[in-house]
């Protein structure tokens, strides 16, 4: 390409537009940029130029437009953004050394470049950390990682912004001896005044090259003595609409420009390990986070194991019976074996110690249970929370009882009813009441067990003709943990990979990591790539955690492969990776990412059965239950541990299916989506 006088062009930019949201943002824009010149890109704040330069540098395509550049290759183009977008935990060298892995350079070459760089732009210690540094040095840090590959051309936006005087004068000196090595340079900047070194200067408004031309030249055409002057004057002209009317254009109909450098999108192994050095490195100089990640698994399922679940114990509950006199001496030390009363005397008299003490005896066995002596305290101790339930019973309950035992059917109605046991219960917590109530009809059986025994009665005669054999799956009292244990691990299994993926990415593209990192030439297979090896590790650990906590520390049962459930699990996290890695494409910010991430895993969580069966779910939910991400894997889950179903099972394979299609699913719409923005 070659400029007016005849020598190389670097940048042609013709004809640009570009639409961002409602917002015409480069209207028309036509800008040249000669090679080894230095560009001083003027204008007010949000009149477009980091949008510009982000086209340029194909981060952004424009609308329609043309943009030719003098050189295709990235590995030719250094670019430092506005943001100082270094990695704030490691150290000069580290990040030196990053980015010379990047470009392929040796490390005695980056030495010596930084040894070059300090003489030039004063860089602190090679072993100072990022945190460390005045915001001053950070900037000449990351100037000096821009120079790092030696490019033929710089794009700089805004490097002096912040910056002392001194050294703003230190990094102009030092483009203006690059531009005479032959670089050529476009800087972005809000003042005027350094502006005067460049070769060539643009006054960007709006949207718009106003001018651009060498600084005396633009002062002289529009006659005015100063810069500031010029730009003010060529507003005006702007305003009146004389010179520079904006014409807006479709982004439908305008032809899209496609990016100006190439983009390589073969897999490399030397950017690959340098991203996956990187991660590592970061999590090894995150020591508390990394931490907390370990223990949180840890902490999580030990808690779970304690508190989840678990049949409740010493449930309050208060007997109010008008057998027992007093406090209830009577019932201190009741052997609940002991013979209960003669079943040879003809006239059936009330036992010396009455049956009550030894329903109390049955009941004690899994709840507290304490004595009241009138009905109106047992039931004002249960308005104030302090029991569960009272149970009441009748001054004759014992001889009721028992006569209902020798009779089977009682001759008169007082006698059945004083043979009840009267309930009342606080019935506010759906476990708890239902528990309660299977406690006592439970500890009501002992006891009439106990009566037919006492006079060699079959209890298979006068028991409810109900017997519940061995269990196919399961045990006759089985834990609500057990079941509710696969839907508890699998969601945090999609949550912790999903949370750490897309808290991982957010972290390097709002800090503008990522766009350095993809300037330079890294593709999202590498990002992600080393991104997935990083997770594999971490969730591998973690996994083990869980794993050793539920099943050795805690004898939650497992009769089904633990390979396929490890497997299982790996396919889950691979459902979450990918979530998550979407969710970064599909949000701008870390609160609206972590927003839909709760958002899912609280989905997650409920859809899983966790909290509830989702046979007691509507209909409409249960008969779609197989299309919603993890719930499925939840269901295999609880298959293979609980049942010790093998893949072939439609239970089993399904969960695996489920997975891999939500993995390929989010992949394939994050493919899309960056693609697309591409195109934006
Ligand atoms: N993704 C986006 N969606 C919608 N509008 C955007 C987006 N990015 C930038 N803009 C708008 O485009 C305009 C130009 O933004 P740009 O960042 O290029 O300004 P700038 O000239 O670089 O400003 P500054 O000097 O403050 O950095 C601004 O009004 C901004 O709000």
């Amino acid at each position: 390409m070659a400029n007016r006088e005849g020598g190389e062009m670097m940048i042609s930019v013709r004809e640009a537009y570009k639409v961002l949201g409602s917002h015409q943002v480069l209207k028309g824009l036509n800008m040249s940029v000669s090679s080894n010149n230095i560009y001083g890109l003027l204008g007010p704040s949000g009149c477009g130029k980091t949008v510009l330069l982000n086209c340029i540098l194909g981060m952004r395509n424009l609308d329609d437009g043309v943009i030719r550049l003098g050189v295709t290759d990235r590995k030719l183009v250094g670019y430092m953004p506005q943001e100082v977008a270094l990695f704030k935990e490691f150290t000069i060298k580290e990040i030196f050394i990053f980015y010379g892995r990047l470009f392929g350079i040796s490390r005695q070459l980056i030495h010596n470049r930084y040894n070059d760089y300090t003489t030039i732009l004063g860089l602190p210690h090679w072993h100072s950390t990022i945190q460390s540094l005045s915001g001053g040095e950070q900037r000449r840090v990351s100037f000096a990682v821009t120079l790092l590959h030696d490019p033929v051309l710089l794009i700089l936006d805004e490097p002096t912004v912040g910056v002392d005087s001194i050294l703003s004068q230190r990094i102009w000196k030092y483009l203006v001896e690059l531009s005479s090595q032959g670089k050529t340079i476009v800087i972005t900047t809000h003042y005027v005044e350094e502006a005067r070194h460049a070769h060539t200067i643009a006054l960007m408004r709006a949207g718009q090259i106003l001018r651009e031309d060498r600084p005396d030249n633009i002062m002289s055409s529009v006659g005015v003595s100063s810069l500031e002057e010029a730009f003010l004057e060529l507003s005006k002209k702007q305003d009146e609409g004389s010179e520079y009317m904006p014409i807006f254009r479709n982004r439908s109909i305008g032809k899209e420009s496609g990016s100006p450098l190439n983009n390589d999108n073969r897999f490399n192994i030397n950017r690959f390990i340098a991203q996956l050095i990187k991660n590592l490195l970061w999590m090894k100089r995150n020591t508390l986070i990394m931490s907390f990640l370990l223990l949180l698994p840890a902490m999580q399922s030990f808690f779970f194991c304690i508190s989840f679940g678990q049949n409740p114990q010493n449930l309050n509950l208060i007997i109010y019976s008008e057998e027992i006199k007093g406090d209830g001496d009577q019932c201190a030390n009741i052997d609940v074996k002991q013979r209960l009363y003669d079943c040879d005397s003809q006239s059936l008299e009330i036992p010396d110690v009455p049956l009550t003490c030894h329903f109390i005896a049955h009941l004690n066995k899994s709840m507290h249970i304490s004595l009241e002596s009138s009905m109106e305290s047992a039931r004002l101790n249960v308005l104030r929370n302090k029991a569960w339930g009272v149970i009441y019973l009748q001054s004759n309950f014992s001889l009721a009882t028992i006569q209902r035992i020798n009779e089977f059917i009682p001759t008169d109605n007082d006698t059945v009813d004083s043979s009840f046991a009267y309930i009342t219960m606080d019935m506010s917590n759906y476990v708890v009441a239902n528990y309660l109530r299977k406690q006592i009809i439970d500890a009501y059986i002992e006891l009439k067990r106990a009566l037919s025994e006492n006079c060699n009665i079959s209890d298979r005669v006068s028991s409810i003709p109900l017997k519940f054999e061995t269990p196919i799956y399961g045990t006759n009292n089985p834990v609500y943990a057990y079941s509710g244990l696969p839907g508890f691990f699998c969601s945090f299994c999609f949550y912790f990979t999903m949370i750490f993926t897309s808290g991982a990415i957010m972290m390097e593209k709002l800090v503008g990591l990522l766009d350095r990192s993809l300037v330079a030439g890294m593709n999202y297979i590498e990002i992600v790539g080393a991104h997935i090896v990083v997770q594999f590790l971490l969730i591998s650990v973690q996994k083990s955690i869980m794993l050793i906590i539920f099943y050795i520390c805690f004898d939650n049962p497992l009769i089904g492969s633990v390979p396929l459930i490890i497997l299982l699990l790996y396919c889950i996290e691979a459902v979450g990776v990918s979530y998550g890695f979407l969710l970064t494409e599909i949000f701008s910010s870390d609160r609206l990412v972590s927003y839909a991430g709760i958002g899912a895993t609280l989905a997650v969580f409920s859809l899983g059965g966790i909290i509830w069966p989702m046979e007691g779910a509507d209909i409409l939910i249960r008969s779609w239950i197989w299309a919603f991400p993890v719930a499925p894997a939840i269901d295999s889950y609880r298959a293979i541990a609980l049942k010790g179903f093998s893949l072939d099972h439609v239970q089993v394979y399904a969960g695996f299916l489920s997975s891999i299609i939500w993995t390929l699913l989010f992949s394939a719409i994050s493919v899309v989506l960056v693609k697309s923005k591409r195109l934006q």
